[in-house]
């Protein structure tokens, strides 16, 4: 029997500093997210930023913590319901660090008689961090746990017409009455090794003006042209006018070079060159989670405050639209009756 596993980051049990460190820890030791040899990761990680970053982070999960628990949870868990309203197939929801384990997904579905599994990482872009992390960690727990499974991931859904089409409406809507000068892409960062390490061509990724837009078999895996694809397609089906929309990338952490611009500065600088309205949307986060209603909603909104700017608009993630959820149903349904890559190719 077929069943599907939605898989998401995750987030700590509580806004607790000990529940946050615990959980900085497992996401920041993952090898895919910093990506250096462990002994090095571990002085990085548990050496520094677990010293600090639990109390600063705690505080910032704290301003944005529903009563239900982490909105990006309780999203994904509202989402997972929709589906499974819609779809006969079994559908569990997973994280892939806290409490609600791949592990945990993996056997309620089997609990269920399913062994044969669709997992849709919930991510639009492919990242080491995030989608490759998924597949492998799930290969392991598979080799490991339920060797009998028989498992597909869903790829990278970035240039997905149906997608494209959700996320370019649930951007219309909410700026159909805003007056907005300038709409900022505001994608999650990474390292700007990530890119070149996952370059299978291995000399195609420049990080300049033309690698990204230059067709190539190394976009498969290229996180930074794939945000920018997102934002090109949506530009396109909305008809935005050159000049008045940008990418940009957030969250930065640690001192190498991350993709550019930061959000943070542009914000800031759209402001100092005179906007007064402007709006975000943030397509690498299916989901509304601390990045998008702290970092964005609270920490964007004051820097463009501060710096002499007025209207702030924040696009909601596309969290559980209807629209969203029966995309993601039609995308399982195709795969009930035919293999995934050919079926959303
Ligand atoms: C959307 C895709 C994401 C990528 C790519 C990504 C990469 C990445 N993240 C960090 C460090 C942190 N990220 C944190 C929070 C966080 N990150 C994502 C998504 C991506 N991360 C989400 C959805 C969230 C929010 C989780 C929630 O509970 O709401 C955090 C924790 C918060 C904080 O202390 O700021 C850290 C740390 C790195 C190093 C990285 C590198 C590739
Ligand atoms: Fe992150
Ligand atoms: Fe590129």
């Amino acid at each position: 029997m077929k069943g599907v596993l939605l898989v998401n980051l995750g987030s700590p049990d509580s806004t607790n500093p000990k529940d946050v460190k615990k959980y900085l820890d497992e996401f920041l030791m993952d090898p895919r997210v910093i990506d250096v040899p462990f002994w090095l990761r571990s002085f990085i990680v548990r050496g520094i930023i677990l010293n600090t970053r639990p109390k600063k982070s705690a505080e910032a999960y704290q301003k944005i913590w529903w009563d239900e628990g982490s909105p990006l949870i309780v999203i994904s868990e509202r989402l997972q319901k929709k589906i499974q309203e819609k779809t006969t197939v079994p559908v569990a929801l997973a994280m892939r660090y806290g409490s609600m384990t791949l592990k945990k997904g993996l056997q309620e579905l089997v609990d269920q008689g399913v062994d044969e599994i669709l997992t849709i990482p919930l991510y639009p872009q492919f990242a080491m961090a995030t989608t490759e992390t998924i597949d492998v960690k799930v290969e392991e727990l598979k080799n490991e746990f339920f060797p009998h499974l028989e498992i597909t991931s869903l790829p990278a859904f970035y240039n997905k017409p149906e997608y494209i089409e959700v996320l370019s409406k649930s951007i219309s809507e909410k700026l159909e009455n805003v007056d907005y000068e300038h709409l900022i892409f505001s994608y999650h960062g990474v390292p700007e090794r990530h890119i070149y390490k996952r370059d299978i061509t291995k000399n195609h990724c420049k990080i300049d003006g033309s690698c990204c837009i230059t067709p190539s078999p190394a976009h498969e895996f290229c996180y930074r042209h794939q945000c920018l694809k997102t934002t090109a397609l949506v530009a396109e089906k909305l008809n935005l006018k050159p000049g008045t929309y940008s990418n940009a990338f957030q969250s930065r952490l640690g001192f190498d070079p991350w993709l550019k611009p930061p959000t943070d500065r542009t914000i800031e600088r759209l402001a100092l060159e005179g906007t007064k309205k402007m709006a975000i949307v943030t397509p690498a986060f299916v989901s509304d989670c601390l990045e998008t209603l702290e970092e964005i909603a609270m920490e964007g909104q004051e820097i463009f405050h501060e710096a002499g700017g007025k209207d702030f608009t924040v696009v909601p993630c596309l969290n559980d639209r209807d629209d969203w959820s029966e995309v993601l149903t039609s995308w399982i349904d195709q795969w009930r009756i035919a293999d995934v890559k050919t079926a959303i190719a």
